[in-house]
């Protein structure tokens, strides 16, 4: 040790203490520093354990400072040594095994321990909470011994063991005191979006359940709730929650709280004496995420060492799950109240959601779902204190059709160097910049492997993206590939690429031969994956109904209360009094709550009980209209030159042969068309994917439109003067659509990505190409059935079904 040099001793080895020495060293060296931790191990990135405990990661993996750089440092550490208490007259710490170590300053860093209820039966073997290596190594072996298991809390923690549980194989029930999931983070809508798709990723749920009782003799047998239920488990993870460490802190006589008491430079009623991370409290506040005691540290490193500093004046958190598949993100203020007011878009379809709340129209907190790819701006705009205008908001809810100009990217040329960009390793937007500059890296992975950034939750990404353009300008090529979703890298032309060379057959074959990092992938890529293999082979695929989401594997629509709807196809919007009969019969029959006419021109029957949707399929005896599918819904015509005196084409007639010819194939997403028989356009083809309008030399064709949230309207491909070239046009653009789409892309969004031009190439210029489109469409239109008269024919399984003893391990 120097002998003129202050003596530092840091208490816990954890990421708040290491990451505040980590500032001090780079700012000063005059201190000898002795860090001591209770943990047998050296400082690891404990928000990795959820990785560690779902396979993806080892614990190797996840050690940021191993013991060669306490040594390259000075630093004597003290491994699984706890400390008792601090000795302030004789300027001693004191660990429990009776070590004393003398100090001029000390950081307390002891973080939290997890909160185990005090309930009967909560020490029982096979009762842990999930902190550190020894609770998560509990929890591997566990798995392989157990099967049924049980994690009390759905907060973060709880959700992100219980998935690591699943993957491990355990049958696992989240048990949840409140009526919402993670209610701390989350508005009720995002709530139920998030507990919808991780059922469909395996995990149960069982919720407003308050548990009494731990229930077996030495070990856990199973839970007692308040209204005297049971639930059977071999295997319970307790995360309600934590209580921050403040043991050492109380036994010195220092002042706490809820934690540890500090003013605006992380110093605690004791002099010399800091604290850091979890175990402090400030201004009211005890945080339990990283960001904040990334820049708590930073401040205290400068006060510490003497370094002019800013008062650290408290963290905005934000949060993002790390499970695979479910994106969720939550910053600020989350559920609006009378003084708020709220910006916000929901799309059933793909599953997304976004809310923004304002307060005097700045922006105060924002919740997304599904798409998270403006959290980090969000982010930003709310730290920020950003005032809503009418460009902020056109970028944030890209209302293109509205004159806004699309999303913009957040501004990093105005973030200051020590901006924390990597919330979750500590990184800021100067570390990211010298590595770009000085050690030449030009992609996200280089300045992950080399920083850390973007190791953990991933929310970073789009800053460090940001960050590489803005550096190197032109130079820069976004070189790390989009995966079509967490489980993989490679991107859906290199999965259909793969699929044919290597003669994948089964998603599962696609995902262990393709290395994904889910072994059962998830909601994104499974039914996409699904679609491809149908797409390649549409003779020997056999449908994965597993790999459907539910609307898909019962053939109906699922409505909120539980019912049921069904729409028959009306070819062209065309029906009979006969047919008109049948469908007032059935309705009366079943007891259906509403007959709907749909925009598409056909009838809805609202409101049929789950059970009763073979039946009423049998007794309709009409072709399924696949209202409930990504295939061809509806092709809607005007009346056209059978009836209107303006009409020059037939387009009733059109209408249902085109109907008739292309039902029934899956396609990317949902399909319409529209037939008009006149360019008065009655029939409003200029929204549809494809939209035909008649004219005296013959009919125009359309392409892209959409009447969605997007709304786009549809380009026009060609002109075409007869009825044989019309239809072949149309099943050429359907197939060229079905080959190169990504999953769940509509037509709008697929013309805009490979150009109207290169449409016209392939399906206008190349006639012996279109015409080779056209037999494929031909070959797979050949392959298949109306799925209504399948289900009934397959009665075995469609009483399973139908009768609720749905498949396991579905979307
Ligand atoms: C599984 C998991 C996943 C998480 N995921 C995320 C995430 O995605 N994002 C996020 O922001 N946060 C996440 N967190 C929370 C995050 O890990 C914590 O906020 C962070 O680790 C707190 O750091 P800390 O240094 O304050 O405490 P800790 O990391 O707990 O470190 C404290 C250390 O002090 C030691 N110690 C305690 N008492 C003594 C004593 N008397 N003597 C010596 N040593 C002592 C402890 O053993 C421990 O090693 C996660 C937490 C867990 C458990
Ligand atoms: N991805 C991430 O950011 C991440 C991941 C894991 C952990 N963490 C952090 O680790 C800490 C611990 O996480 P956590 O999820 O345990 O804490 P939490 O406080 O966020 O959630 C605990 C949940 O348990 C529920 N609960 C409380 N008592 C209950 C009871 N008796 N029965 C059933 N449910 C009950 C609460 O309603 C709450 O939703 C938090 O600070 C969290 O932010 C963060
Ligand atoms: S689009 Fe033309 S043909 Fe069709 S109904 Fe309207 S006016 Fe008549
Ligand atoms: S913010 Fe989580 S990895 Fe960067």
């Amino acid at each position: 040790m120097g002998k003129d040099r202050e003596k530092l001793v840091v208490i816990g080895n954890g990421m708040a203490g290491i990451s505040a020495v980590e500032q001090i060293l780079k700012l000063t060296t005059k201190f000898d520093i002795t860090v001591i931790g209770s943990e047998p191990h050296p400082n690891y990135n404990r928000i990795m354990l959820s990785y560690v405990l779902e396979g993806s990661k080892t614990i190797d993996d996840i050690v940021l400072n191993d013991l060669g750089w306490y040594k390259d440092n000075g630093i004597t550490l003290h491994m699984g040594r706890a400390v008792a208490k601090i000795d302030e007259l004789n300027k001693e710490v004191i660990t429990i095994d009776g070590l004393k170590v003398p100090f001029d300053k000390v950081i307390i860093a002891t973080g939290s321990n997890s909160f185990i209820l005090p309930i009967p039966g909560s020490d029982k073997e096979g009762v842990v909470g999930f902190r550190d290596i020894a609770d998560c190594n509990q929890m591997l072996d566990a798995a392989k011994c157990y099967k049924k298991a049980a994690v009390i809390g759905g907060g973060l923690l709880g959700l992100e063991a219980a998935k690591g549980l699943v993957q491990l194989g355990m049958d696992v029930t989240v048990v949840h005191l409140m009526e919402d999931l993670m209610e701390r983070q989350l508005d009720h809508q995002a709530a139920s979006m998030l507990k919808a798709e991780l059922e469909r990723q395996g995990i149960k749920f069982k919720m407003g359940a308050q548990t009494v009782e731990l229930l077996g003799d030495a070990r856990v047998s199973g839970l007692r709730f308040a209204d005297d239920t049971v639930l059977d488990a071999e295997f319970v993870v307790m995360t309600v929650g934590i209580k921050p460490n403040i043991t050492v802190a109380k036994d010195s006589g220092i002042e706490v709280n809820r934690g540890i008491v500090v003013n605006d430079y992380l110093q605690t009623s004791m002099e010399g004496v800091y604290s850091v991370g979890e175990c402090t409290e400030h201004r009211g506040t005890c945080y339990g995420l990283v960001a904040p005691l990334f820049e708590q540290g930073m401040i205290l490193a400068k006060h510490i060492s003497g370094v002019e500093t800013v008062p650290y004046e408290g963290s905005i958190v934000s949060t993002k799950l790390k499970i695979s598949g479910v994106d969720v993100f939550s910053t600020g203020e989350f559920i609006d109240g009378p003084e708020h007011t709220v910006i916000a878009n929901k799309d059933d379809w793909k599953r997304t959601y976004k809310k923004i709340i304002l307060k005097d129209n700045v922006m105060v907190g924002a919740v997304l779902f599904g798409d998270i790819t403006d959290s980090a701006q969000l982010q930003k705009l709310i730290k920020l204190k950003t005032v809503m205008t009418d460009d902020l908001y056109a970028s944030l809810m890209g209302t293109g059709c509205c004159g806004g100009e699309g999303k913009k990217g957040i501004s990093v040329d105005t973030m200051s160097n020590d901006e924390i960009v990597c919330g979750c390793n500590g990184v800021t937007k100067g570390t990211i910049v010298d590595v770009i500059t000085n050690q030449g890296l030009t992609t996200v992975d280089e300045i992950k492997a080399c920083t850390g950034a973007t190791r953990s939750c991933g929310g970073c990404k789009p800053v460090v993206e940001q960050i590489l353009q803005y550096v190197l300008g032109d130079e820069f090529k976004t070189a790390a590939k989009q995966g079509i979703c967490g489980c993989t890298t490679l991107s859906r032309d290199e999965i259909v690429a793969e699929i044919k060379d290597k003669g994948l057959q089964t998603t599962k074959e696609v995902m262990n031969v393709l290395g994904w990092s889910q072994t059962e992938g998830c909601s994104k890529c499974r039914p996409a994956i699904n679609y491809y293999l149908g797409m390649i082979y549409p003779d020997t695929h056999e449908d994965e109904k597993q790999s459907r989401f539910v609307n898909e594997r019962m053939n109906a629509n699922i409505q909120k209360d539980g019912t049921y709807t069904v729409v028959p196809r009306m070819y062209g919007g065309v029906t009979t009094p006969e047919d008109l009969k049948k469908i007032a019969d059935v309705s009366l029959k079943y007891d259906v709550k509403v007959v709907k006419v749909t925009g598409g021109q056909r009838l809805d029957l609202i409101g049929v009980k789950k059970e009763d949707l073979p039946k009423v399929w049998e007794e309709l005896d009409m072709p399924s209209g696949y209202a409930y599918a990504k295939s061809l819904r509806t092709v809607k015509t005007c009346v056209g030159s059978q009836f209107c005196r303006f009409g020059t084409q037939d387009s009733m007639g059109m209408g249902a042969i085109l109907e008739r010819k292309f039902e029934r194939l899956d396609f990317p997403a949902k399909f319409k068309l529209a037939v008009n028989g006149c360019p008065r356009n009655c029939a409003e083809s200029c929204t549809k994917d494809i939209g035909i309008v008649g004219n005296d030399g013959g009919w125009e064709i359309f392409v892209g439109g959409n009447g969605g949230i997007k709304a786009r309207l549809a380009d026009s491909l060609c002109k075409v003067k007869t009825d044989e070239e019309l239809i072949e046009i149309c099943g050429a653009i359907m197939q060229f659509y079905r080959e190169t789409g990504n999953y769940l892309e509509r037509t709008s969004e697929w013309v805009e990505r490979i150009g109207l031009d290169h449409i016209k190439a392939v399906i206008v210029d190349d006639i012996e190409g279109r015409k080779a489109l056209m037999e494929r469409i031909e070959f797979a239109l050949k392959q298949v059935e109306d799925p209504w008269k399948k289900a009934l024919r397959d009665k075995e399984q469609t009483g399973k079904l139908f009768n609720g003893l749905e498949m396991s391990n579905q979307l």
